[in-house]
């Protein structure tokens, strides 16, 4: 076992792998309990409940695709970075598809499915690379800095710290709702805990929130803590009964960006953190096929399991940080997934205040890609600054990417410099133009 997992080559021990394993699994615990709550649009009180998705089976969903990804990631592609549903897509899935396009979490979920085999096929031939390197660099994180304010805001709406103001469309709250104290109280934790260095700061953080919460009366407390596996079946396989549904022009622009941001988000993610430990060749990423087809059957997996999109976390450069340089780190952070399936009783101590902190802090994480773009030169700096502030603006991740595609080339066009623009350009170029006329709803 050592040997397949390279130990010697990689300088790296069991103790160190299991360490690093553990770490990063209480890096992303979170989303055990932040996806059901998300999916099924926890925070948005007057949603009807008939249209909301089984909470207890998004978490299994939650628990077995990232189980899948994390250990199909040691195993195959053998690199130390975990795979979970992730928070930008499920923000997109419940928040734009769900609640302001009015489509079915049925479709949503059989659009997620098409999405993954578009990224499986993709991955299993040349086109990949030959998209990967079209793309400018500071596009692809724009995207993601984009992708963090979205999920920034998104918390501190869920908080009630910023609300609807008839004046100015957005504002401050009066901050005297004891829950919004409560998330406040929340982020202050997560924050100091963070800053300090602890491992797993932000599971901690809910878990400290959580406890107030429950002393102050502002959650109930859960009369058990291990329970039996939810029932995953209001779920399981809705996906692909819902295939046929997806036949539409408003479904093709949702497929489209559940695909392009899993997309960007993957390879950003698995370049980021196998760099973090060391493991670029010539800035490359070996095996990243393999990296990539995992994570793209993840998506698939998910979507039949009943998650929205399934992706390489950020938060794996925690395990990374704690020494984690083989794919033993990522098959321990799998299995711990499989044994969280028993916890699902907590699932009802996790609510807006408890999952917000999380929010506005993956946020932090993500935004941090914005220091790479180079302000300089506006011909590249224009359309990032609009990728990234029109996401939140527009509450869109796709319109976001899409205003981004428009404005590279003219700008690069007018600096002189349209000849660098690479001929996929200009047909993403005229895609999201189309997409502004007939797709975007
Ligand atoms: N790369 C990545 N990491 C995450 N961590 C939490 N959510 C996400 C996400 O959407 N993408």
């Amino acid at each position: 076992m050592k040997k397949y997992f390279q130990f010697e080559e990689l300088g790296t021990n069991y103790r160190t792998e299991i360490i690093a394993g553990i770490t990063t699994f209480l890096s992303m615990a979170y989303i055990l309990f932040v996806n059901p709550f998300t999916l099924s649009l926890g925070a948005v009180k007057d949603f009807p409940n008939e249209l909301r998705i089984d909470q207890g089976a998004v978490f299994v969903a939650t628990a077995l695709a990232a189980a899948y990804g994390c250990i199909l990631m040691g195993i195959l592609a053998r690199y130390p970075i975990a795979l979970a549903p992730g928070m930008g897509l499920n923000a997109f899935f419940a928040f734009t598809v769900v609640l302001h396009m009015h489509i079915p979490w049925q479709t949503a979920l059989a659009g997620v499915f098409v999405s993954g085999v578009i990224f499986t096929i993709l991955s299993l031939t040349g086109i990949r690379e030959k998209i990967i390197d079209a793309i400018p660099v500071e596009l692809k994180y724009a995207v993601g800095s984009g992708i963090g304010l979205f999920i920034t805001f998104i918390g501190l709406q869920n908080a009630k710290i910023i609300v609807d103001n008839p004046a100015t469309l957005v504002g401050l709250s009066d901050l005297k709702d004891g829950n919004t104290l409560l998330a406040i109280f929340g982020l202050f934790v997560t924050i100091i805990l963070m800053v300090r260095k602890v491992n797993g700061s932000v599971f901690y953080g809910m878990v400290i929130t959580a406890i107030v919460g429950m002393i102050f009366g502002l959650i109930k407390v859960p009369d058990k803590i291990v329970g039996a596996v939810p029932d995953i079946s209001p779920t399981f396989g809705v996906a692909l009964q819902h295939l046929p549904d997806i036949f539409s022009l408003k479904m093709l622009g949702v497929v489209l960006t559940f695909f392009i941001v899993d997309f960007f988000d993957a390879t950003g993610t698995l370049l980021a953190v196998a760099n973090q430990a060391g493991l670029l060749k010539d800035n490359k990423l070996p095996r990243a096929g393999k990296a990539l087809l995992v994570d793209a059957t993840a998506v698939m997996v998910g979507a039949v399991l009943g998650t929205s999109t399934t992706t390489s976390y950020v938060e794996s450069s925690a395990g990374v940080a704690a020494g984690g340089r083989s794919g033993f780190s990522a098959v321990v952070t799998g299995i711990l997934f499989l044994l969280s399936l028993f916890f699902s009783p907590l699932l009802s101590v996790v609510t807006a205040p408890v999952t917000a902190p999380a929010l506005i802090i993956v946020g932090v994480l993500m935004v941090s890609s914005i220091g790479e773009i180079d302000w300089k030169k506006l011909e590249v700096a224009i359309p990032a600054f609009f990728t990234l502030i029109t996401m939140p603006l527009s509450y869109s991740i796709a319109t976001g990417i899409a205003v981004g595609f428009i404005f590279y080339p003219i700008t690069m066009i007018l600096r002189g410099r349209g000849k660098e623009v690479h001929p996929i350009l200009y047909v993403l170029f005229v895609i999201f133009i189309l997409y502004f006329l007939f797709l975007r709803e």
